[in-house]
């Protein structure tokens, strides 16, 4: 018997570290690093982090890389350099696009060439999965397990994390009550609880559809902005109530509701998504900018929750491909796309469009 916590656990840990600015220590086979992720470092924290000597660098991704013309030697990852003399809003001028119209010149930015990028790729991974802007600074650390022993610090096993952070978490059933709906009054709410400490995710359940049969199905993303306040920028308030509307009229359907927002990257990022959208920047390149992929979500995690109700297959309602292709490959059968076309306004028609254009949905 243990009462020591395993990697999942580690990892929650960790996650909750960085968000509150303290930092956290990976361990891999041949070497190791003190990680802070740069939008919750302290000028404090900087100064002893300098204190300790060596180089640090500062880990972006290959797509902030880009904007800033960055090399990255690793593929998906850049390890920027810091230089000696730079304070904390250099750190963030690199790590957070806001101000790049108005101070283009961060550079040139150095990168790291010898050695591995592994831990700067977890300690990445791990910003992201803590919803932090995907940049964190890095010291390599002689003997990592005393170092964090000393400091009272999370320690990571890299080799244990690195698969972990990369597979999808399976969500476990928790509770289920009866929740009469304006679109039906036969309405059951599933809540859904995943074993790496995550968000919950919820799935509503309209009528009592048959599990031998296709059920019509919507796998919405969370979005605060359109389906609580009624934003106009997208389509998500219209689309989760047309959903439910259909389901009501035909008496059975699951809206799965994840918990994605903004497609995976947490609302704060969404937000500094849409202020580099009010520079001018479409939705696609907003993302890009602040380092992360167009798409974050892991829609694997919509066919596991399905399958544990009991469904095999689904009519979908969706525009994107995507969606459809992630429930075939994870054991779920699309016997049906159905159209979801609703919400278009003249402020998301270019979003719309971009997506259409982009990521490839359906018109
Ligand atoms: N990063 C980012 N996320 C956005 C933006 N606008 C909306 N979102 C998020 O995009 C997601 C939209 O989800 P869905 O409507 O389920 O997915 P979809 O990919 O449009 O596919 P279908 O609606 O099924 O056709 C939500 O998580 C929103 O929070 C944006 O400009 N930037
Ligand atoms: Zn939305």
């Amino acid at each position: 018997m243990s009462f020591a916590p395993d990697v999942t656990e580690i990892l929650a840990r960790a996650r909750a570290d960085l968000r509150m600015g303290v930092p956290v220590v990976l361990s891999g086979p041949q070497n190791g690093a003190l990680v802070m992720a740069a939008e919750t470092l302290e000028p404090q924290r900087l100064a002893d982090l300098r204190a300790l000597g060596g180089e640090p660098v500062l880990a972006i991704t290959a797509r902030r890389a880009e904007t800033l013309k960055a090399r990255a030697y690793d593929g998906d990852v850049a390890r920027v350099i810091l230089p000696p003399d730079v304070a904390l809003g250099w750190i963030m001028g690199v790590a957070d696009p806001a101000d790049d119209l108005m101070k283009p010149m961060k550079g040139p930015l150095n990168s790291q060439r010898d050695g591995g990028a592994d831990l700067h790729r977890l300690a990445i991974n791990l910003a992201k999965s803590a919803h932090l802007l995907p940049a964190a600074v890095l010291l390599a650390l002689p003997d990592p397990a005393g170092f964090a022993v000393e400091n009272a610090l999370t320690l990571v096993n890299a080799a244990l994390a690195a698969p972990l952070l990369a597979a999808s978490p399976i969500p476990h059933p928790v509770v289920s009550a009866r929740l009469p709906v304006e679109a039906h009054e036969k309405g059951r709410l599933h809540i859904f609880r995943p074993e790496d400490g995550g968000e919950e995710h919820y799935a509503f359940e309209i009528g009592s559809p048959p599990r031998d049969k296709p059920v019509l199905a919507r796998l919405h993303s969370a979005c605060f902005t359109g389906d609580v306040m009624g934003s106009l920028k997208c389509d998500c308030g219209p689309q989760l109530r047309g959903a439910l509307a259909q389901m009501g009229e035909e008496g059975a359907g699951v809206l799965l509701y994840l918990n994605q927002e903004g497609r995976g990257i947490g609302l704060a990022n969404k937000m500094r998504a849409y202020s580099l959208q009010d520079q001018g920047f479409d939705t696609v390149e907003a993302n890009h900018r602040l380092g992360f992929e167009d798409d974050e979500r892991d829609f694997k995690l919509g066919a596991q929750i399905l399958k544990s109700m009991g469904f095999k297959s689904v009519r979908l309602l969706t525009n994107n491909p995507r969606k459809i292709a992630m429930m075939e490959k994870n054991g779920v059968t699309v016997t049906e796309r159905v159209p979801l076309k609703v919400g278009e306004t003249h402020h998301n028609r270019g979003y719309l469009a971009t997506k259409a254009k982009k990521s490839g949905h359906l018109l």
